[in-house]
């Protein structure tokens, strides 16, 4: 489709000309309000299955000119939702060098530094993700918060390959590595709301789940992520920068947000 950025004349604000859904409603992310919040004891724990991938098995890191994505092998599933979630792919959002607050959701206004983001799609009743993307049961999307803090060697697993991703559209297989890893210690304690692609185009068609716990990388990893990366081609003559790759967040409107835990 259309090109769109985060910035200028095809920023956020411009996105509804070509994307209609993203003037829409149920629109993400959110700012997650401690009154917004209510308590929902139905909630369990998210189960995942075979996230623990091995060395022996490749995966693309790529950059996509809006994030840097490992796809996902279709092993990959959310098991403790009322339908199969099959993950599709996982990218990141992040600040910049000097704005180092970039995570798409907030949480009472606070911004976390970056946010992970693992796509899955609703494969008991689609067949893929270009099916499932639109429907208002199509996605579960798991976001985990991001602090600047201790070093994450199961970021290492991807992040020690970054510099061959640069460019927009460049692409480098990595070895198989353990996803669970990246995600927060306690898979029982999150927020849930329906929403949306956070991108155009920004359909409405997400389950969210938010882990409540944040994880951390180190300054050193962040930066690898928020500096070492442009959203141009190898070979255009001037470099554009990828960081700030976050939407604002949108208007809660009616809804309500779940929580899994009491306090
Ligand atoms: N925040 S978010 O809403 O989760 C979110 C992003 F922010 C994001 F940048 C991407 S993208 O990297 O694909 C670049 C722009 O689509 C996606 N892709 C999803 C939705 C689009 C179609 C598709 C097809 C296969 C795999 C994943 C996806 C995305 F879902
Ligand atoms: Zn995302």
């Amino acid at each position: 489709g259309a090109k769109w950025t985060y910035n200028g004349p095809e920023g956020e604000h411009h996105w509804s000309k070509h994307y209609p859904y993203c003037g829409g409603a149920f629109q993400s992310p959110i700012d997650i309000k401690s009154e917004l919040l209510r308590f929902d004891p139905t909630l369990r724990p998210i189960e995942i299955q075979n996230y623990n991938l091995s060395p022996n098995e490749q995966l693309t890191l790529g950059n996509n000119g809006h994030s840097v994505q490992i796809s996902l092998p279709s092993k990959m599933h959310i098991s403790s939702l009322p339908h199969r979630y099959t993950a599709a792919q996982l990218h990141f959002h992040w600040g910049s060098s000097g704005r180092p607050s970039g995570s798409e959701h907030t949480v009472n206004s606070k911004q976390y530094a970056a946010e992970m983001h693992v796509v899955h799609f609703n494969s008991d009743k689609y067949p893929n993700m270009s099916m499932a993307v639109d429907k208002s049961d199509g996605l579960a999307v798991l976001g985990v918060l991001i602090e600047v803090g201790e070093f994450n060697p199961a970021f290492e697993k991807f992040l020690r390959f970054i510099n061959g991703i640069k460019y927009r559209d460049q692409r480098v297989q990595v070895p198989g590595f353990n996803i669970r890893a990246l995600l927060p210690a306690r898979l029982d304690e999150y927020y849930r709301y329906d929403g949306s692609l956070t991108t155009p185009p920004c359909y409405p068609s997400v389950l969210w789940t938010i882990f409540r716990n944040h994880v951390t990388i180190s300054r050193k990893q962040f930066l690898d992520m928020a500096t070492g990366l442009y959203s141009s081609h190898a070979q255009e003559s001037s470099p554009v920068p990828l960081n700030g790759n976050f939407r604002k967040p949108q208007l809660v409107d009616s809804r309500v947000v779940l929580v899994s835990f009491k306090e």
